[in-house]
C-alpha cells in the first residue's frame, strides 16, 4: 500500500474524501502514529499537540482516497475545545497507549459523558505494542473495543513502523463503507409506497 501527503483542499473528480479524527489521552501516541504514516520517521521528541490535520492518498480496493485526518489534543485542558472537530467526521480513530492504564480506561470515558464523542463508526487500537506482552493481553483490548461498539480493534508500534499503515487503510475501509450504508439509507428513506 501506497499513502502520500497531498496539497489542495479539494479532491479531484472521481477521489472520494473522507474525514478521520484521531482521539486520546495525551502522550499516548497519536502523533507518532500520524508523523510515521505521513513522513516515514518516528519522531524523537514529545511536543503535545494542539490540534493539527493532515491530508494523506492512499488506495483503497485500487481507488484513489483522499483521509482528512485530524490530529486532537490529548490534554483534559482541550475537552471543550475538541468535538469542534467531531462534525462531518466518517470515523473515529479511538487509541490508548498499552503502558498507560488510565489511557486505557479512558477509551470507555470519551465514547460516553462528559466527554461523549458521537462520531460514529468508531476504531479502536492500541499503541507502543512493543511493551504489550508485559503490560496489556490483545483479549483485554479486543473487549474493550467490543464493549464500547467499535467496529475493529488494532495494534500497533508507531517506533517500530508495525501495523502503523494497516490501522490508516482499515478507517479508510470502514469510513467508505458507512458512507454508502448512510448513502443508500437516506435514498430509501426517501421513498414512499402508494397503494
Ligand atoms: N516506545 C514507544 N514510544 C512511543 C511510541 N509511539 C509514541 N511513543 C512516545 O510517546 C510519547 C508521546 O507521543 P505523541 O505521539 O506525541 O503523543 P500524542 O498522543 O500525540 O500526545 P498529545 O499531543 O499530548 O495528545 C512520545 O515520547 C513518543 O516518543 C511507540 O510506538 N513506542
Amino acid at each position: 500500500m501506497t499513502a502520500a501527503q497531498v496539497s489542495g483542499e479539494e479532491a479531484p473528480p472521481g477521489v472520494c474524501s473522507v474525514k478521520v479524527v484521531l482521539v486520546g489521552d495525551g502522550g499516548c501516541g497519536k502523533t507518532s502514529l500520524l508523523t510515521v504514516f505521513a513522513d516515514g520517521a518516528f519522531p524523537e521528541s514529545y511536543t503535545p499537540t494542539v490540534f493539527e490535520r493532515h491530508l494523506i492518498s492512499l488506495q483503497v480496493k485500487g481507488k484513489p482516497v483522499h483521509l482528512h485526518i485530524w490530529d486532537t489534543a490529548g490534554q483534559d485542558d482541550y475537552d471543550r475545545l475538541r468535538p469542534l472537530f467531531y462534525p462531518d467526521a466518517s470515523v473515529l480513530l479511538l487509541c490508548f497507549d498499552v503502558t498507560s492504564p488510565n489511557s486505557f480506561d479512558n477509551v470507555s470515558a470519551r465514547v460516553g459523558p462528559p466527554r461523549f464523542c458521537w462520531v460514529q463508526p468508531v476504531i479502536v487500537f492500541a499503541t507502543t505494542t512493543t511493551l504489550m506482552a508485559t503490560v496489556l493481553r490483545t483479549d483485554h483490548g479486543q473487549e474493550m473495543a467490543r464493549s464500547v461498539g467499535a467496529v475493529a480493534y488494532l495494534e500497533c508500534s508507531a517506533r517500530l513502523h508495525d501495523n502503523v499503515h494497516a490501522v490508516f487503510q482499515e478507517a479508510a475501509k470502514v469510513a467508505l463503507s458507512s458512507r454508502s450504508r448512510n448513502f443508500w439509507r437516506q435514498i430509501t428513506q426517501g421513498f414512499c409506497v402508494v397503494t
